[in-house]
């Protein structure tokens, strides 16, 4: 039964996105870690379908189980290898199995396929996830990179230098390279695992995908500001943008969910961050203008959203999801928005960055474009021009990435930042903003819409938003919304003659211009390193 109690377990944390699952299973300590991690790993990949799978035959209402457990069991009972252990469960589940199979089997005629893999979207069939390159990041507080270079040297690992090319971070074996774009980053092969491993345990190194490295290197806030993460658990980024910040100055942290914050607090004391002030608060209730807040000239802000551009994470849809999945992505964006809003209030705010694991553009173009037209007062920021892979046109100053492209997990980042006096001056010589060409975009509209059920998700917080796929949940999003029409048209018709205005002021926004923070990291990637690069990865070093 521990097998299946411990299983259920952590599919409950990896949907309310507590951690990674590796890290989960190894955390877990249970004997046999690499079935536990099969199992996980195969019961979220046919999660919808086990729910489909549960939910035609009652199966919890007949049993009293949990969903999760159920999944798990449902999964060995009839697409895995048959419950070979489960004491009290076998013998239930084993009573409803003829039911469970049957059902199974009405899903493969539907949809006239004849194996089980087959009832999944080909992205699902092997997990892209695997083949990922495993990113390190060194935790700069506790150690330095080159130290964490000769440590593994001396494991055995063979350093081939900075990598130049993505293609140098397809990586074999032993042999493991610096990452092209960001200096604290070492990539190894994908089957490496370090979730045992001494540096791993005491903190020096991180593992965090390089996709999400990005926000806090691009918000860059120098040592001795002050800093807010306004969604901050479990902590990852506000760890990194610690390093950045060496320690010094103040970093407030936010985020709703108490157990989340707790395990980010354990996280951050094993990284050795002490600038940071952790709050157990709803962001969208922080005063912006209280006094501690007066000197807060960074923020960075990665909302709840869909997940869908984690790879292990994807779900596929089946059609009577689609249209629940197109009503809950218009509420997630319309508090992504809401915060985003709410976080350009802070009156010092110079720079702030945007970042979803989405890959939807209702989650992050539309966001940020809607964002714009209600914020003339800040501007996107173009990004790392050597980073192949751009935001949908026309904000092509954001960086997307994806499997394929950036060799990471599917991930979205915008940087803003606030006119100075002197762009503002500058306006008149400047091109049109290309949020005001955007004709592929209608967020007013979808803004609009999603008003209705925006307000349930910020009043009760992230339950029903922060996880991907959990159907449950977003029928709580979609469902509460209705009560709200009435005053959704009354907002409405305030909101269209904001719009009006808004237009006007939209025509006077300014293009684009390469900020300082551009040209160093251009130069710090730039082609005379690259040179340099190139030569280290030759010479094996
Ligand atoms: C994508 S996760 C953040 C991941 C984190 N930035 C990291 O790198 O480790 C989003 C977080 O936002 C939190 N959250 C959702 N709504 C919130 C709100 N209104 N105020 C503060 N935190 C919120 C969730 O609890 C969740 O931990």
């Amino acid at each position: 039964m521990a097998l299946y109690n411990k299983a259920a377990e952590i599919l409950e944390k990896v949907e309310t996105k507590q951690a990674a699952v590796k890290t989960l299973v190894y955390e877990s300590k249970f004997q046999n870690i690499k079935q536990l991690f099969a199992l996980v790993c195969e019961t979220q990949k046919f999660s919808s379908i086990l729910q489909e799978i549960i939910e035609s035959t009652k199966l919890l209402k007949h049993t009293k189980i949990k969903m999760n457990l159920a999944k798990v069991l449902v999964y060995d009972l009839v697409i895995g290898k048959g419950l070979k252990c489960g004491g009290a469960w076998k013998t239930l589940m084993l009573k409803h199995r003829s039911r469970l199979q049957a059902a199974l089997a009405r899903m493969k005629i539907k949809q006239k396929v004849s194996c089980n893999l087959d009832l999944l979207p080909s992205n699902l069939q092997q997990c892209e996830g695997d083949q990922l390159p495993r990113y390190v990041r060194v935790n700069t507080l506790k150690t330095t990179v080159e130290d964490t270079v000769d440590y593994f040297k001396r494991e055995g690992f063979s350093y081939l230098g900075k990598a130049y090319r993505l293609d140098d971070l397809k990586l074999n074996g032993k042999s493991f390279v610096g990452d092209l774009h960001l200096s604290d980053l070492l990539v190894f092969s994908a089957k490496t695992d370090f979730h045992d491993h001494y540096l791993y345990k005491a903190g020096h190194i991180i593992l965090q995908d390089k996709a999400s490295c990005l926000p806090a290197y691009l918000l860059n806030p120098p040592a001795g500001s002050h800093v807010l993460d306004a969604c901050a658990a479990p902590g990852n980024k506000t760890s990194h943008l610690a390093a950045i910040m060496k320690n010094k100055g103040r970093l407030f942290a936010f985020d709703l969910d108490a157990k989340r914050l707790a395990t980010m607090s354990t996280l951050l004391l094993r990284a050795g961050v002490t600038c940071q002030q952790l709050a157990n608060q709803d962001f969208l209730k922080v005063e912006p203008d209280a006094l501690q807040y007066k000197d807060v000239k960074y923020i960075l802000l990665d909302p709840s959203c869909s997940g869908s551009g984690m790879v292990c994470l994807r779900d596929e849809v089946s059609s009577s999801q689609k249209e629940k999945d197109s009503r809950r992505l218009k509420a997630l964006a319309a508090f992504q928005l809401r915060c985003l809003n709410h976080a350009l209030r802070f009156p010092s705010l110079q720079r702030l960055v945007y970042s979803t694991c989405s890959i939807h553009s209702e989650e992050n173009e539309q966001v940020v474009a809607a964002c714009l037209q209600q914020n003339p007062s800040f501007r996107l920021v173009p990004l790392l021009q050597q980073w192949p892979e751009r935001g949908l046109s026309p904000l092509t100053h954001c960086l997307r990435a994806s499997t394929t492209k950036t060799l990471t997990h599917g991930f979205f980042v915008a940087l803003l930042e606030r006119h100075t006096a002197q762009s503002l001056n500058e306006q008149s010589t400047q091109t049109l903003n290309p949020v005001a060409e955007m004709s592929l975009f209608n967020p007013s509209a979808s803004e609009e819409k999603a008003e209705a059920e925006e307000a349930n998700i910020t009043e009760n917080g992230d339950e029903e938003v922060q996880e991907p796929g959990n159907t449950t949940k977003d029928l709580d999003v979609t469902d509460k919304a209705s009560p709200d029409e009435e005053q959704t048209r009354t907002l409405g018709g305030a909101k269209r003659k904001r719009k009006r205005k808004r237009k006007m002021k939209d025509r006077d926004m300014e293009v684009l211009v390469p900020t300082t923070t551009e040209k160093q990291t251009g130069s710090s990637v730039g082609a005379k390193k690259n040179r340099k690069n190139k030569k280290d990865v030759a010479k094996g070093q």
